[in-house]
């Protein structure tokens, strides 16, 4: 039996859990301070023991997640490891910021259980282990960022079992991870808060302000409703980057200041063109979406008709797409379709009958 425990079974630590809950040789504790949430986590039924106690919880735990805010995690692996822990045991975290938790398990030099920290690049502006769904992390980037002097085999074996997550697994330095997610995630929930709040001004004096605030504004600002307490923790532990991300966003702001000064139509176009092509670059990876990781690229002619075909190929063959995209088409170029599927039988399936009359690539 492997034991899974849990420390802070909000969405993420939720999450975790449901992936874990209910399969055949594991068994899931969580973990917390509070009663009241103990009881909870016991009526939705998301582990199979819950506790107010640390011993109980880490109690021959093969695995320990600490999925608490950033701010927290420190205090937590120092409290564990004081605890009688299975030899052998992999403590790792989930939280959105790594460089600091990383650098300050690795100084505590804990012998006979290994740190390594995680963050699941999935998520959502809800939190709570009510918004918990064994999906979330489907299809979603899994960053680990083992400290220096880690075992590669250690490391192996928890990415091994998070391979129940169905996300895919890589592994990143722990600085690099805050320089590119501070950029990605942490710059952009800054931006969003600060473009809510100031239409929030206008609006104190304007109610159509809200009233007219249509899918733009919403799509921009989804992550403005993150939870506040998460988000503090992060920004807080992430500033150094974070100041430096928005000095650069200050030229990029300046940048529209100049253009609109000038008049500069083509300018602004300009800049809506290379955005939009980067953003068409980005992988399609919707996160808590049952999409696949089972892809295979089939060469196409550019004739009409082509995706038809082989759609219909599929279908008779009673093989269910997941996903379609075209990579590549151009007049003179053959395309490459990118086709995903649920599961490697699917997708070898696929192949095999696609092979007939087009080059196909796993
Ligand atoms: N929300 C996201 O999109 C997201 C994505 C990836 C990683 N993370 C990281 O996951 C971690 C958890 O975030 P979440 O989104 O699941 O938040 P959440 O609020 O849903 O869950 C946090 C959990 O920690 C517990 N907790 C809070 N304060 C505590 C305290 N003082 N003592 C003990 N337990 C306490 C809460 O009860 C809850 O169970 C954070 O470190 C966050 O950075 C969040
Ligand atoms: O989709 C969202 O709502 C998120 O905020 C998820 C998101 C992100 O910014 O992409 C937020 C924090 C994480 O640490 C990882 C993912």
């Amino acid at each position: 039996m492997t034991k899974i425990a849990i420390f802070g079974v909000g969405l993420i630590g939720g999450s975790i859990a449901l992936c874990y809950k209910g399969k055949p040789g594991f068994t899931v504790a969580g973990h917390s301070p509070n009663p009241r949430s103990v009881e909870k986590l016991l009526h939705r039924d998301v582990v199979d023991i819950a506790t107010t106690s640390m011993e109980e919880a880490v109690e021959g735990a093969d695995y320990i997640f600490l999925c608490v805010p950033v701010g927290m995690l420190e205090d937590y692996v120092k409290q564990l490891v004081k605890l009688p822990l299975k030899p052998g045991c992999i403590i790792t975290d989930v939280g959105s910021t790594k460089a600091s938790i990383t650098e300050s398990a690795a100084a505590l030099n804990i012998e006979g259980v290994h740190f390594i920290g995680g963050h699941p690049m999935a998520g959502s502006e809800r939190h709570g282990v009510e918004a918990a769904s064994s999906h979330l992390f489907e299809n979603a980037f899994y960053v680990l960022t083992p400290a220096a002097g880690t075992p590669q085999a250690v490391v192996d074996r928890l990415a091994a079992l998070l391979k129940s997550t169905k996300a895919q697994i890589v592994q990143v330095d722990a600085r690099e991870h805050d320089d590119i997610v501070g950029a990605i995630s942490h710059l952009p929930h800054i931006i969003a808060v600060a473009l809510v709040n100031q239409v929030r001004g206008y609006n104190a004096s304007n109610p159509l302000y809200q009233n007219l605030a249509a899918g733009g504004f919403r799509d921009i600002t989804r992550i403005a409703s993150s939870e506040p307490m998460i988000w503090r923790d992060i920004l807080v532990n992430n500033r150094e980057v974070l100041l430096r991300l928005i000095k650069d966003w200050n030229v990029e702001i300046s940048r529209f200041i100049d253009l609109l000064e000038h008049s500069d139509g083509e300018g602004i176009a300009e800049q809506f063109r290379i955005a939009g092509e980067f953003r068409s670059q980005l992988p399609e990876r919707r996160k808590g979406m049952i999409t696949s990781l089972y892809d295979i690229y089939v060469d196409i002619p550019d004739h009409p008709g082509i995706i038809g075909q082989i759609t219909t190929v599929l279908g008779n063959a009673r093989i269910n797409l997941s996903n379609i995209q075209i990579i590549e088409s151009r007049e003179d170029v053959p395309g490459v379709l990118r086709l995903s599927f649920r599961n490697q039988e699917d997708a070898d399936r696929a192949g095999g009958l696609l092979k007939q009359e087009y080059a196909v690539h796993v």
